[in-house]
């Protein structure tokens, strides 16, 4: 069971189909992101997602949601076909899905490494090698006078509720106990890091694991190789004041983030 089980299954169809997903894209890279940057990766992206960040750099499974439903067996196929050791399933917010749990479970039964890309509100008891947990600051919260980057959809009653619902320490607790984890925080201005410190204290406060300092990753803000180049020097700047890890954005650097990268 989620932590948080009143988490519903927003955006997605409600006639969905029993053990399948809904899927926006399947499709191999270069894991772009954090301690596995670099490494071939297939990736699962499911469509649908609890928050609304303004910079999403993944509009269409979250502002504007598109997919089709896949099952499960069909995703392993799929997977298979590409080859490789790793996959990363992500979204939207994969959590949300039950049938993320058996996709997960299936994944590692075939022997392949599992990262889940996640937003740290929904818990789900499954197999993952590595769970990328990126809670969401304040600096995420869309306004109207920050609505989303990446396309026109209307900001309305999310402003409120992804300021709600956005970080739940119950949650993030239970995640960095059960897996191995890194905590990965977008950064858009220096202010985000006394947050990101509150945070942290906090959440050392109510968890019996081990929370790193290399367990922390800064990951500038940017959806572009233009965006990226205003927060990046700045990030590291910040890792370095800290001591905490600076992760760069391998696939916007070296192909501007398009489709299927
Ligand atoms: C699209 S999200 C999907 C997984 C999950 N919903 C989450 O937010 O962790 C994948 C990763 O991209 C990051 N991300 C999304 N938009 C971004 C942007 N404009 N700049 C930097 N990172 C971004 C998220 O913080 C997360 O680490
Ligand atoms: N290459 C590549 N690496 C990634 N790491 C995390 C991603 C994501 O969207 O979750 C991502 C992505 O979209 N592409
Ligand atoms: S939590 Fe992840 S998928 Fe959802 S809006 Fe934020 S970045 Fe996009
Ligand atoms: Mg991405």
């Amino acid at each position: 069971m989620p932590v948080n089980a009143e988490v519903e299954p927003s955006d997605t169809d409600t006639d969905a189909p029993v053990d399948a997903l809904p899927v926006n894209e399947v499709f191999h890279s270069l894991q772009g992101e954090g301690k596995l940057a670099g490494v071939p990766s297939t990736f699962v992206r499911t469509s649908g997602c609890n928050l609304r960040c303004w910079f999403c750099d993944s509009y269409h499974t979250s502002w504007e949601p598109t997919h089709g439903w896949e099952s499960v067996d069909s995703l392993v196929e799929r997977v298979d076909e590409h080859g490789g050791e790793h996959v990363v399933v992500t979204g939207g917010e994969p959590m949300l899905h039950d049938p993320v749990v058996e996709l997960l479970a299936a994944l590692s039964g075939r022997g392949y490494h599992t990262t889940v890309e996640t937003n740290g509100t929904i818990y789900r008891d499954t197999h993952v090698d590595l769970a990328s947990i990126s809670p969401k600051l304040a600096s995420s919260t869309p306004t109207e006078a920050r609505p989303p980057a990446g396309g026109d959809a209307a900001v309305g009653s999310w402003a409120e509720r992804h300021e709600a619902d956005r970080l739940q320490y119950d949650t993030l607790a239970a995640l960095v106990e059960s897996y191995a984890f890194q905590l990965k925080f977008v950064v858009t201005g220096r202010e985000d890091l006394a947050e990101v410190e509150a945070l942290l204290a906090e959440l050392r406060g109510v968890t019996s694991a081990t929370i790193r300092d290399s367990d922390v990753l800064l990951m500038p803000e940017g959806a572009t190789r233009e965006a990226l180049a205003e927060t990046c020097d700045l990030t590291a700047e910040l890792a370095l004041e800290h001591g905490y890890r600076y992760t760069p954005r391998l696939h916007v650097d070296l192909w501007n983030d398009a489709p299927g990268t």
